[in-house]
């Protein structure tokens, strides 16, 4: 019998034929359906808490500011006393400072000397700039009109006590650090850090120094534990599997053990030294594979023994947009923090491209000075200098596309992802 090959392509990126690719929202939809969060609860110290996503709504304990004070440097007095033009008020003996409050009234028709952060005392609900009075220590004077109640802040203007400040599922940032802490809170309520296991797999990996061409450096590996980490997550180091099922599936057991998500990468295909993909079907419950996105399409995703894994294409390119796109809102989700898109916008494209439909592609890209995408040279799946070379991906939708220069894309920045920018 002969053989009837078909028709030659010769595009290593077709979709091939004989597979139900599935689309990239549907992928992400099931993804999200599967998932839920999976960490316990701690209380830690609020300056220690940055990255860490709040368990429970942050309540203030105080008002922010507690009491009505200065907001500049200047003189206080009651509004009411004031007449038309220039005003000119004998000053009582002290001053009001912050953290020195003045002891006593101020008395009506007289001025205190008082500065910014100084609680107001009795009989003081407005203050003078010090720029805009003249002064002999003895009296001070300026000119109207004054509006009641300027240059001072009220108490609980910016939060007051018993107001939920900052809600649940947030994840702490700097400015929320100084939030709370104004708000009295020491303590704060959040969930336990998420643990993500990373492991190679693949015969061509160096331990260690490489012996031959025949061999490669584990570039995954530390991109993805790094990638991890800047999440606010705990990398767990899984290590290197050779390409043999039953090792694979012995370091999947050990990984189910120390992580609640494992990212895996190579053998994600379906050639013969696939086996990470073979075994997530034989011998997980897997949920989703072949995708209809560029680059990543062999991406696999399963549960074994009950913890999600997602079967990475061992191109680094692959790996790096796949880990972005998917593993990253799966993450937030099972850490407490939600399920989030990252924020695109819309740009003139600097580059021209025919779009195929069928799938969802991510191009490495950046702006150029007058804010239009350019996209890298290549789109080989192994350049890891385009990786490089970008600070984002310009997001093609699944339909066809002619794109031509000033065509407007979506583009995604790298920091959207939550990824530092350079520089
Ligand atoms: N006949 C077909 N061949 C391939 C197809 C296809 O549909 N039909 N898909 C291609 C696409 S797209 C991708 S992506 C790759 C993904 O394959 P795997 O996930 O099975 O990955 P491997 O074959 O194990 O590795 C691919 C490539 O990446 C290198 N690699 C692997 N691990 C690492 C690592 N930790 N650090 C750096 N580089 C790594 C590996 O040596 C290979 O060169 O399959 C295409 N083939
Ligand atoms: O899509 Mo593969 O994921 O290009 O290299």
């Amino acid at each position: 019998m002969s053989l009837e090959p078909p028709k030659l392509r010769n595009d290593c990126f077709a979709m091939p034929q004989g597979v139900d690719w599935v689309p990239v929202d549907e992928a992400l939809s099931r993804l999200r359906a599967s998932l839920h969060p999976v960490v316990a609860t701690e209380t830690m110290p609020v300056a220690l808490a940055t990255g860490r996503i709040l368990a429970k709504d942050a309540v203030a304990l105080r008002s922010n500011p507690p009491a009505a004070n200065a907001a500049v440097d200047g003189y206080g007095f009651a509004h009411a006393t004031l007449a038309e033009g220039v005003n000119t008020l004998p000053l009582v003996a002290g001053r009001a400072a912050a953290g020195q409050p003045f002891g006593g009234a101020v008395p009506h028709g007289h001025a205190v000397r008082i500065l910014t952060g100084a609680i107001l005392p009795d009989g003081v609900d407005t203050v003078v700039l010090e720029e805009d009075c003249a002064s002999d220590g003895q009296k001070v004077a300026f000119r109207g009109p004054v509006k009641p109640g300027s240059n001072t802040r009220r108490v609980g203007e910016d939060v007051m006590k018993g107001q939920v400040a900052i809600e649940k599922h947030s994840r702490l940032r700097p400015p929320d650090v100084a939030l709370l802490t104004a708000l009295g809170l020491q303590q704060v309520q959040v969930f336990q850090r998420l643990r993500v296991g990373v492991l190679s797999t693949g015969d061509e990996l160096a331990q260690g120094t490489a012996t031959g061409p025949h061999q490669i450096y584990d570039a995954n590996r530390p991109m993805l534990l790094s990638l991890v980490a800047g999440w606010g997550y705990e990398p767990v180091d899984l290590g290197q599997a050779p390409d043999s099922e039953a090792e694979i599936a012995a370091f999947l057991d050990q990984g189910a053990d120390r992580a609640d998500l494992i990212l895996t990468s190579g053998g994600a295909s379906a050639g013969d030294e696939d086996h990470v993909s073979r075994l997530l079907r034989e011998r997980g419950r897997l949920t989703s594979w072949r995708i209809a996105v560029k680059p990543g399409r062999p991406l696999a995703m399963a549960m074994w023994n009950g913890v999600p894994v997602l079967g990475l294409p061992g191109n680094p390119v692959a790996a790096f947009t796949c880990t972005l796109v998917f593993a990253r809102p799966a993450l937030s989700l099972l850490a407490g923090a939600g399920w989030h898109m990252p924020q695109g916008h819309i740009v003139p494209a600097a580059f021209t491209k025919r779009k195929k439909a069928g799938r969802r592609e991510f191009l490495r890209a950046r702006l150029n000075a007058e804010g239009a995408a350019e996209v890298f040279a290549s789109e080989g799946s192994g350049r890891i200098s385009g990786l490089v070379w970008a600070d984002g991906f310009v997001e093609l939708p699944d339909t066809a596309q002619d794109i031509t220069h000033g065509t407007p894309v979506r583009y995604i920045p790298y920091s959207a992802y939550g990824l530092m920018p350079a520089g």
